[in-house]
């Protein structure tokens, strides 16, 4: 939790007593639904709520903003998002049941008011959003094939709206048809060891109406 800490330095009292909560919960919920790996768990704070915090890192959601995380899985990176953007709607999106059960179970604990949750494919959403983001669902080309359509028309925010991914690795191959996107290196911002190949990857869609 210091960790969250340490490079959130604005948050509120509830805010704090919301990412504290988490680690209960997870513990918890992973007992009965595994959705976390053990060592994960462990380590939750590193591995998973900063890691999903660095996507607040490239941009800062103007409050309004509607985002889509597609294959949220246990929740991330929509929870703590979440969280820290309490005037933002989050839709949280899975293909499989029991990863939502423990995705609304958490929510539900923390009484977060802003986040939806629906088990289905992201093909089958009909909506559009400012940020669609994601972590370790499918390659680009996939990925973008699956969101078209999904990107609202008017950008309230300084980047423009798209996709933020989180990867890591070398993802020169994997975005070379993708000119326009941006890889923002989260060394940059967190000093661990675990953040040395880790980036946010942004990359703009237009609005198809
Ligand atoms: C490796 S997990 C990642 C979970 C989470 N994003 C994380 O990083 O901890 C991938 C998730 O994507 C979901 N998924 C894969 N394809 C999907 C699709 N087309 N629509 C919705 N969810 C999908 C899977 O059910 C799985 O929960």
């Amino acid at each position: 939790m210091d960790l969250i800490l340490k490079y959130f330095t604005n948050l509120t009292e509830d805010q704090i007593s919301k990412f504290q909560q988490l680690e209960a919960l997870y513990q918890d919920w992973n007992l009965k639904i595994n959705v976390v790996s053990r060592k994960d768990i462990d380590e939750l704070y590193l591995r998973h709520v900063l890691h999903s915090l660095g996507i607040a890192k490239v941009v800062e959601f103007k409050d309004g903003s509607k985002i889509l995380d597609v294959g949220t899985g246990g929740g991330f990176p929509g929870i703590p998002l979440a969280i820290l953007y309490p005037n933002c709607s989050f839709h949280l999106v899975d293909s499989i049941a029991k990863k939502l059960k423990v995705v609304d179970e958490v929510v539900e604990g923390l009484g977060l008011t802003n986040v939806k949750t629906t088990h289905s494919r992201v093909e089958e959403i009909n909506d559009t959003f400012d940020f669609i983001v994601s972590r370790a669902v499918a390659i680009m080309p996939t990925f973008t094939h699956w969101v078209k359509g999904k990107i609202a028309k008017e950008q309230k925010n300084d980047l423009k709206n798209g996709i933020l991914y989180l990867k890591g690795g070398d993802l020169t191959e994997e975005l070379q048809d993708y000119k326009t996107a941006t890889i923002y290196n989260l060394s940059d911002f967190y000093s661990e060891e675990f953040y040395e190949t880790k980036k946010v990857v942004h990359l703009p869609l237009k609005y198809r109406g």
